[in-house]
């Protein structure tokens, strides 16, 4: 039975934290590094989405996958993997990997940081004041002396389509956490998502159609990332189909076989059918108009992730839609926390130059991004057409992967690309993405040299151990210095 009367406690904390996924956690970690007090809100589970519905579990998901099909690259060994994956096994390990849907460890970690918690959902209803509506439906009343910072993170958007909802569709929460694997699975949506969970559930057992409405997968990388990845998809059975728009989609009583429905009258038929179709801010009810913002809308931040238009309201990760990705939204919570706690201390040490310690100067220039596909993605900085659109003069660099030694002793017959993007004038790497199993690794190096804006001439100096997927630099340098 839900309590009907409300206990009002007035809680004062130097900072108060709206959501605690992983970006609510780093801003909370931050401040109290810095000595401020510090209380954090959350409707579900201390962790967030990444923890139990996202990077976590899908990556759980793919590390056998990814595992087995490097092991199927290499002679001597390949012979002994050829069986099918385990999916319960593999299903226990996921299970194991989030806790179980438990955040018993996230919580000790918080109160042994001194951040005190409050479970419930929380609201904005005034400056610097948060309203917690308990399980019980209890209240407590939240004030904060310097800032609100609000991690709420976002949610998987569903397109408004003619018999979606009741056809009991898989978002991303069901195709992380799901423990049975669909005969016939439709992926609808080829961005991170879509290929992710299609490489996972493809293995795990599924006949995969993905369902892609622009032309090819991962639109968001250099064109050449996706084509590999499709081509790779392809080999082993799944089947992509490019240019086509959903149009509707029936499940009759919300049981047995989905049929969508295309644009043109064509349709497919599966067991399951996963939207992979992006992702939505979750502030439509955290009270943005008792502050004078608009709700359900992303919040638009400076560097120092500071909302326009307050000085006590920040946005941190997801929710400002700089980056979706929880390594950049930890990055984000450092500069905020920092950031908080210079202005707590007076305007005085505030420093918001590029680069310094409190603008995300990075969300601009280098965010980083691996896709566990097989072949692994990954990509960092701008890509030759970015850079084109951005007005740099710029020279693109390409690589067949398969060249460097490295390469072929990782894997037989390595399928593999990679570009670097260089700015002509300033001679530093503006951009590098790579597609080739085991690349993933590779990417920080590439991020330190944009984010380092290392010159051409230095990099030269930074030698690749010799056999290892790193070559792929030498041989970058060297076609470029020709
Ligand atoms: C399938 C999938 C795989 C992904 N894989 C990766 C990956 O491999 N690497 C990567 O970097 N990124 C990955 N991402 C992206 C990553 O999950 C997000 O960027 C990250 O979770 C954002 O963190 P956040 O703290 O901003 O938000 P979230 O993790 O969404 O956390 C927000 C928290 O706020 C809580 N909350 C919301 N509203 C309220 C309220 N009103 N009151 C109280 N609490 C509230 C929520 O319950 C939640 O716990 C993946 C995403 C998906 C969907
Ligand atoms: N490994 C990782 O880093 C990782 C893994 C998963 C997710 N993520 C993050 O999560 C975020 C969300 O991923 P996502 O794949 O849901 O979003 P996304 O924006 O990357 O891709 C969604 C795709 O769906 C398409 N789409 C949208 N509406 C559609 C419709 N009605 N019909 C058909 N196609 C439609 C879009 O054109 C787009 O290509 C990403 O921004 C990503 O950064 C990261």
């Amino acid at each position: 039975m839900t309590r009907t009367v409300a206990h009002a406690h007035e809680n004062e904390y130097d900072v108060v934290v709206l959501g605690a996924g992983p970006v609510g956690e780093n801003v909370v970690d931050r401040v109290r590094a810095a000595g401020l007090t510090a209380a954090i809100v959350e409707g579900e589970l201390i962790g967030g989405e990444c923890s139990y519905w996202a990077c976590m579990p899908s990556k759980a998901l793919l590390r056998p996958v990814i595992a087995r099909s490097d092991a199927r690259k290499v002679a001597g060994l390949r012979e002994s993997v050829y069986g099918p994956l385990d999916a319960l096994e593999v299903f226990a390990h996921r299970d194991q990997v989030v806790g179980d849907w438990q955040d018993d460890g996230q919580v000790d970690w918080l109160d042994s940081i001194g951040v005190r918690i409050f479970r419930g959902h929380g609201r904005l209803t005034g400056p610097r004041r948060v309203e917690v509506t308990g399980p019980e439906g209890e209240h407590h009343v939240l004030s904060a002396r310097h800032a609100v910072a609000v991690c709420t993170g976002s949610r998987a958007v569903l397109p408004d389509l003619p018999g979606l909802s009741g056809a009991r569709p898989w978002t991303s929460r069901e195709a992380t956490s799901s423990d049975r694997v669909p005969g016939r699975l439709v992926v609808v949506g080829g961005g991170v998502v879509g290929v992710e969970m299609a490489t996972a559930w493809h293995a795990l057992g599924s006949k995969v159609t993905m369902l892609v409405r622009g032309e090819g997968l991962l639109p968001r990388m250099e064109p050449f990332v996706g084509e590999h990845v499709a081509a790779a998809l392809t080999a082993r059975g799944a089947e992509i189909r490019t240019g086509v728009s959903v149009s509707a989609v029936v499940r009759d009583g919300g049981t047995g076989p989905v049929t969508v429905v295309l644009e043109g009258g064509d349709h497919v038929e599966g067991d399951q059918v996963l939207f992979a179709t992006g992702r939505a801010p979750r502030t439509e009810d955290i009270g943005l108009e008792k502050v004078g913002l608009k709700p359900g809308s992303w919040l638009d931040v400076d560097d120092s992730l500071l909302v326009d238009g307050t000085d006590w309201l920040y946005a941190v990760g997801d929710v400002n839609h700089r980056a979706l990705l929880t390594h950049q939204g930890k990055y984000q919570a450092r500069i905020a926390g920092a950031a908080i706690a210079a202005r707590a201390k007076g305007d005085a040490s505030l420093d918001g130059a590029s680069w310094g310690p409190h603008a995300a100067t990075a969300d601009h220039a280098a965010v980083p991004q691996v896709v566990f596909s097989d072949p692994e993605a990954a990509a960092v900085g701008l890509s030759l057409a970015e850079a084109e659109r951005a007005g740099h003069r710029v020279r693109a660099v390409d690589l067949d992967m398969g060249q460097v030694a490295g390469a072929g002793l990782y894997a037989q017959g390595y399928r593999g690309h990679a570009r670097m993007v260089v700015d002509l004038d300033r001679e530093v790497v503006l951009g590098a993405s790579f597609v080739g199993p085991g690349i993933g690794e590779l990417l920080h190096s590439a991020t330190v040299a944009v984010v380092g804006e290392v010159p051409i001439a230095r990099l030269w100096h930074a030698v690749p151990s010799y056999p290892t997927l790193s070559e792929a630099w030498l041989r970058l340098l060297e076609a470029y210095r020709g």
